[in-house]
């Protein structure tokens, strides 16, 4: 029993030795660097962060210091926020896998989703995932799996008529947040598994409340604690309540994917197009050791996960938009105002009203507000101008520098996007000569970089070429940014996400 008690105590001294080191040696090696004074000792700026509208202390300390900024997060750790060009291009280019997801990010993506292309790291264990996961997620895939965008649009469509008639009126305020997430979990369910959640028909699906309850919280003292410590500490994750719904949320995940495997059809008909069944083939073509059960399942969850949440807090915010620039509504309307359903190649090409209007919307409202990474070793990086008194274009990282990309900072960059950078003005990409969407990060580039993105464009645009040809978007109340895992809309002052926006009949 003593040998325990010495032992747990050496072990502390070890443990609390080593971190106070490493915070010495990283403010020694990034004392030149500017930033904030710190306004709590004990939170750092986790506090500020927390309660201030997201994102907008980023913008104002890069306005203030330059392209790279220290400030401190819970017991002094150091963190960097940085804007730099060059910097980000080697972080998320050439040094991805030297700059890892934290490790409370990491143990996150574990707790919920499993050891997925989302957690897994390592140049060679990652790209195997990616081996696997790519061809589902391919744009061919995402051609093909068009039409159940649109057949999941005209039932919301078909389910708002009957709200409409149901009040005798052509004219109702329906709450977009909720919509946005049901369209957006029944697709991703129907192309990933071939599974209808059926939210848009009914009821809210378990899974999605399940998925909501865990992100889409008001703000809160454990919350906080939650999102303060776990780069420190990320065990913290398995505790509580919010530990509980974690479990929950994977066991729901996970058991639908487990059952639709184990239901040999779905998965052994070679003419199946679900990203379940393409990823089953292109790991059986491309990977040695095949996935096991578990690894299918982490797979299935990851894209659920990842094709619900970012996806609906777009549809939410493009709207929100279209409900605000009423000419551009309108103009948008007539564009897509063509007989039939636009194919994919269409949808990306045919409208470029529609597709500025996107790329804006991904621009201002970038639903990953923050790209978290963590230097695997101390390393130097290029950077495009020196920080303020060094002259030098380099920066050297000390090894477990969690460094954050402020990807709202970056996107309203005056340099890049000019004096208006502030404004929702889709015209600046209309003039292709100058602008490509290569430039927005919403998506993040390199070789983590977003799989799912054509498939969400084609989701998105189908969803809005639909609903335009119907109804009338406008807005009644004052909204705000809020920070749930992604950046959702709500009414200013509300507690969770919200968007009530006022839809009128145009057929
Ligand atoms: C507007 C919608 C979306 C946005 C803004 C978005 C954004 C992102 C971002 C920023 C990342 C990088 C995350 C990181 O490095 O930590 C990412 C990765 C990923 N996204 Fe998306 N995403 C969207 C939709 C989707 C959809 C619909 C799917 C699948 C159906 C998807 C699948 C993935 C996957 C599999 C990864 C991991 C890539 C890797 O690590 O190699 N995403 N996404």
């Amino acid at each position: 029993m003593l040998y325990i008690y010495h032992f747990s105590i050496a072990f502390a001294f070890v443990y609390i030795t080593r971190f106070f080191q490493q915070r010495l040696s990283s403010m020694f090696a990034l004392r030149h660097v500017p930033g904030p004074k710190t306004s709590s000792w004990v939170w750092g700026e986790e506090k500020v962060l927390y309660h201030n509208t997201p994102g907008a202390l980023y913008l104002d300390w890069h306005r203030t210091y330059g392209n790279i900024v220290k400030f401190t997060g819970a017991f002094g750790h150091q963190l960097l926020s940085v804007t730099d060009p060059h910097a980000i291009s080697f972080i998320l280019g050439e040094g991805a896998y030297q700059f890892p997801k934290p490790k409370g990010v990491r143990a996150w993506f574990r707790m919920l989703l499993g050891e997925g292309i989302l957690w897994v790291e390592g140049k060679e264990a990652h790209e195997k995932q990616r081996r696997s996961v790519g061809p589902a997620l391919s744009p061919q895939s995402a051609r093909n799996l068009t039409p159940v965008f649109y057949e999941n649009a005209a039932k919301m469509v078909t389910q708002w008529h009957r709200l409409l008639d149901a009040q005798h009126s052509n004219e109702i305020v329906i709450e977009m947040t909720n919509w946005a997430g049901r369209f957006a979990l029944d697709t991703v369910g129907r192309a990933t598994l071939s599974y209808d959640f059926d939210c848009l028909r009914g009821q809210p699906h378990a899974l999605a409340e399940t998925l909501d309850g865990l992100t889409n919280h008001e703000k809160s003292l454990t919350s906080f604690y939650m999102k303060a410590l776990f780069w420190l500490l990320p065990s913290i994750l398995h505790l509580g309540k919010k530990g509980q719904m974690i479990r929950k949320t994977r066991k729901e995940l996970g058991d639908l994917a487990t059952d639709i495997l184990k239901d040999a059809e779905a998965v052994s008909d070679p003419n199946s197009k679900t990203l379940m069944s393409l990823m089953l083939r292109a790991d059986k073509a491309t990977a040695a050791v095949r996935m096991d059960e578990e690894q299918v399942a982490a797979q299935m969850r990851t894209i659920i996960s990842a094709g619900y949440e970012p996806v609906s807090a777009t549809i939410a915010w493009l709207f929100f938009e279209l409900a605000t620039n009423l000419e551009w509504q309108q103009a948008i309307r007539e564009e897509v105002s063509t007989a039939g359903d636009p194919t994919f190649d269409e949808l990306n090409n045919a409208y470029p009203l529609l597709d500025a209007f996107f790329l804006e919307t991904l621009r201002l409202h970038p639903p990953v507000l923050e790209n978290h990474h963590e230097a695997a070793e101390t390393i130097s990086i290029p950077l495009s101008e020196p920080v303020a008194g060094s002259g030098d274009l380099h920066l050297v990282i000390p090894k477990g520098t969690i460094i954050s990309l402020p990807v709202n900072v970056i996107q309203k960059d005056k340099l890049t996007w000019g004096f208006d950078a502030d404004d929702f003005r889709p015209e600046r990409w209309l003039h292709r000569g100058t602008r490509t969407s290569r430039e927005l990060l919403a998506f993040s580039v390199g070789p983590r970089g977003c799989l799912g993105r054509n498939f969400a464009a084609a989701e998105i645009k189908a969803l809005t070429v639909t609903l335009l040809r119907h109804f009338a978007f406008s807005c009644p109340y004052e909204i705000e940014a809020f920070q749930s895992f992604v950046i959702r809309p709500r009414v200013k002052g509300e507690g969770s996400s919200s968007l009530p926006l006022t839809v009128r009949r145009t057929l």
